[in-house]
Order: C-alpha cells, then structure tokens, then sequence
C-alpha cells in the first residue's frame, strides 16, 4: 500500500495505556481526520509515525516502507506538521525552508524549486522574503505545511494544526490540505473540531486508546450531524472496549 498503513499499534507510559491495539490505513488522496477529544491518544500515535517514541506492539508502513525495519525510507516519505509551532522568527520564510531542505540533502537549484513549488500550494508564494515574525498566525502555520512538502513526501501528518487561528485562517488551511490530499497525497489530520471534517473525508475515531469508527464522515453523520454524534459516542465510555 502506498499511503499509511498502522496495524495494531500499541502503546503504555508506565502502566497508563495510551493506544490499545489500533489499526488504520490512509490511502493515497484521501483527506483521513483523526478525530479523538483530549488525551485519546491522538500525539501518541503522531509520536509514533514520526519514531519520537517506539513500540514492539503493531506495524506502521509508510509508503510500502516498515518504519520499524526501514526507518530512513520510512521517515523520508513522511511530511509532518507538529502541534507546536517551531520556526526560527528571525529568518525569512525562505531561509527557514532552505535550512530544512539541507536536512533532507536538497541545496541549490533543485532546493529553490521545491521550495517554490511547495509555497505556491500553500498560497503563500508572494511571501518568500518576509521575515516570520511579521507573519500572523495562519500564514505562519501554512509556511510550516510548505517546509512538510519541499521533500515531496508522500504521507502528510498535521497534529491539530489550526489551534490558536482564527476562523477564517482555519477554513484557509483545512481548504489548501484538502487540496493537497485531491492532488494524490494520504493526509492523517489530528483534530477534535468537526467542522473541519467534509463529508467524503475519511474520519477515524479515536477514544480512550481504542478505534471507535473508520469511514466516511457522512456515514458517521447520519440524521444526527457529526458534532453531536461525536460528543454522544466519546461521553459513553461503554463504547470503549475494556
Ligand atoms: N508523557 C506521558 N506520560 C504519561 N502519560 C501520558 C504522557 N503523554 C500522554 N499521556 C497520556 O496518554 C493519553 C493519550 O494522550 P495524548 O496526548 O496522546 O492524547 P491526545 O489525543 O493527543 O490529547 P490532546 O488533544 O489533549 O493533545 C492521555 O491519557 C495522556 O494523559
């Protein structure tokens, strides 16, 4: 499989067990949210796509590669976008993505062009040579998902990416990753807002450590509306296996 492949992945801090067995799979060009309230596991499970963390429990494949067995191949076809922001604010927008090419063993020409390349997906082409302090919120999280692609990689993370932004800065962002996730990337997005979800995204529900629902997010809607079937599955902790 091309996309993201997580196969029965656990994982405990200490005697808290924080993911209970959990599979999911994230097929190329699918938008997937990852959809859990606070403390669902959902940082742990990012922790564990990015090797921040290991376990002996599950597989993940990324791109056809065991992260486990092939960690650079694995790594190397995976964008991340973490829920802490880490930009250097004293360089311009470019120089912070040149810096994170060189990690990646781009430079010159073939760097400055997936640069480019990467900041007009975002929108955000005009804004090369400004200093990210004079960047507001939104435009500084769409820098960050532009220095996740310049390595073109095929699997793209975001751990609640629009905490902190205005309304109309998290429509712009979750519009330009659905972009992204149509022109053929798998995109596993963190959240616990719904209304960042549309309808034919895939949405996987995650409560407790424990797979609630995989599918598509109308069919998790029903009559009902996603928000309010949401808030009645994750406060009926009956739903979570023992
Ligand atoms: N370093 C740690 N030590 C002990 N327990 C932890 C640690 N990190 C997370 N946990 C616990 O593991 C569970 C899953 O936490 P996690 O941060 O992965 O959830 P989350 O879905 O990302 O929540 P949030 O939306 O608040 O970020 C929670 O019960 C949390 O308290």
């Amino acid at each position: 499989m091309n996309g993201l492949d997580v196969r029965a992945i656990g994982y405990s801090y200490g005697s808290k067990r924080a993911l209970d067995g959990i599979s999911l799979a994230v097929e190329p060009g699918r938008f997937c949210a990852l959809l859990g309230p606070n403390g669902a596991g959902k940082s742990t499970l990012f922790s564990l796509l990015t090797r921040l963390i290991v376990t002996r429990e599950g597989q993940i494949t990324v791109a056809g590669h065991d992260l486990a067995r092939h960690p650079r191949a694995a790594l190397a076809r995976i964008g991340v976008v973490f829920q802490q922001p880490t930009l250097d604010l004293d360089m311009t927008v470019r120089q912070n993505l040149r810096y994170f090419s060189g990690l990646h063993g781009l430079s010159g020409r073939r760097a400055a062009a997936a640069i480019d390349a990467a900041l007009a997906r975002l929108g955000m082409a005009e804004r090369g040579d400004e200093q990210v302090r004079a960047l507001n919120g939104g435009h500084r999280r769409r820098m960050e998902i532009a220095r996740a692609l310049v390595h073109a990689p095929q699997v793209l993370l975001l751990d609640e990416p629009t905490v902190g932004l205005d309304a109309a800065a998290r429509a712009a962002i979750t519009d330009h990753v659905h972009a992204l996730a149509e022109a053929g990337m798998a995109v596993l997005w963190a959240t616990h807002l719904v209304d960042e979800i549309s309808p034919t995204d895939q949405v996987v529900v995650l409560h407790k450590g424990h797979v609630l629902f995989d599918g598509n997010a109308a069919t998790l809607a029903g009559d009902k509306g996603l928000g309010p079937t949401f808030l009645s599955m994750t406060a009926d902790t009956s739903a979570v296996p023992a």
